[in-house]
């Protein structure tokens, strides 16, 4: 090999070797910046199509109840203390029947004609005509007897008297305890309107304020609208609500419930039901029928009738009628914040027989209060 062949030899070795290396240096490097091998798998082998893209119409797992969906459960108020609260509420009747006849007693001298006042201001405030007959001889006689004048002293006498007709001493606490480790069962009935349904509705949450396990049966299936009120009220406080198809048989979904009731081993199941008139006998008959399937499960322990205090004598009438096809136990006078004749709740207890245990003053969620003898006299005449 001459010089000038071993030359070229050595350089082509060398041209050899200084590519290689870089391409080395290169490739090295490149793998370097390569990420990881695990993402290479992903992209060769797919994932499950379910961690890809949930499927919208796939109902994704149930999750656990978080802190915040109990949070959003509305805490009611205490129903102890609410007709105090609500005392302004019987502004009207206090205008008319409480300012009323203490302006009269207010007068140096009480002569016949002042009786009369005493007597037109508790008919116009339909304290009815036996229960007004017996509160002016009464009082007549209290004042006469006590040798009073003083004005002031006429109106503690008023007050005890009109306190001793709505009789302080009837057990006006709901009778919602049932026996045999059964719920105690409420029905609520009365015509249209009147104020049922919200009425079961602030039930709920009297219960549930007072620590009450609670089952709503919607057995009001002919009004669309009602089951969906109901079960809104139910669920502002955790309450379940039994319903059945629209226009079908009220006394399967009362039977239901109760049935409900009795698994969940609940404290007390309320039942609302389809207003209806009191003229229409078949209606009516239907009713007792609610009441009689419900008990193949459990005892009625309460039947509420809700009357509109501002229907006056016609809610007298639909009391009397309705006392005839169940056994009420106890009125639920709504809307007397709407109303001058606060006597109403005088006239309705001698009706039926039955007290008034809850009195509805005004639209709020816990506007119902449970009904007090002398709350109500002190707020009328306050
Ligand atoms: N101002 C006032 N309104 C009330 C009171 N109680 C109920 N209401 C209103 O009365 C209206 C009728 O109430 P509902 O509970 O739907 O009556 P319902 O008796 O269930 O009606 P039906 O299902 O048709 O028989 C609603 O607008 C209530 O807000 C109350 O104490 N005061």
């Amino acid at each position: 090999m001459t010089t000038n062949e071993l030359i070229a030899l050595i350089g082509i070795i060398a041209a050899v070797l200084v590519v290689g290396g870089g391409a080395a240096f290169v490739l090295t490097r490149g793998r370097r910046q390569l990420p990881p091998s695990e993402p290479k798998r992903q992209i060769e082998e797919p994932a499950e199509p379910t961690f890809i893209s949930p499927d919208p119409e796939v109902p994704a797992e149930p999750e656990p109840e978080s802190e915040s969906a109990v949070d959003t459960l509305e805490r009611p108020e205490a129903p102890q203390g609410r007709l105090v609260r609500l005392r302004a509420r019987l502004a009207k009747s206090q205008g008319s029947l409480g300012k009323g006849l203490l302006a009269v007693l207010g007068r140096s001298t009480l002569d016949d004609a002042a009786w009369e006042e005493i007597e037109d201001t508790l008919l116009a405030a339909d304290v009815g005509v036996t229960a007004t007959d017996e509160l002016v001889t009464n009082l007549r006689t209290h004042l006469r007897v006590e040798g009073i004048t003083d004005p002031e002293q006429a109106k503690v006498a008023l007050r005890a008297e009109l306190v001793r007709l709505i009789d302080p001493t009837l057990d006006r606490s709901l009778t919602a305890t049932g026996a045999d480790g059964k719920p105690g069962v409420v029905l609520v009935v009365g015509v249209n309107g009147t104020g049922k349904t919200t009425t079961v509705g602030r039930l709920a949450r009297v219960l549930v304020a007072d620590d009450k396990s609670v089952v709503l049966g919607a057995a009001d299936t002919f009004r669309a609208a009602a089951a969906d009120q109901l079960q809104t009220w139910g669920e502002r406080v955790g309450v379940p609500t039994v319903r059945g198809p629209e226009g079908g048989d009220p006394a399967s979904v009362g039977f239901e419930s109760v049935q409900r009731g009795i698994a969940d081993a609940a404290d007390v199941v309320l039942v609302d039901t389809a207003g209806r008139l009191h003229t229409k006998s078949g209606l009516m008959d239907e009713l007792g029928k609610v009441k009689r399937v419900i008990e193949k499960q459990a005892p009625v322990t309460e039947v509420l009738l809700v009357i509109d205090a501002t229907t006056g004598q016609n809610g007298l009438t639909q009391a009397r009628v309705f006392g005839e096809v169940v056994d009420v136990t106890g009125i639920v006078l709504t809307k007397l914040d709407g109303t001058a004749k606060g006597g109403i709740v005088i006239a309705v207890q001698r009706e039926l027989g039955v007290p008034v245990k809850f009195v509805g003053l005004g639209e709020g969620a816990d506007d119902l209060a449970p009904f007090d003898a002398d709350e109500f006299v002190d707020a009328l005449l306050s």
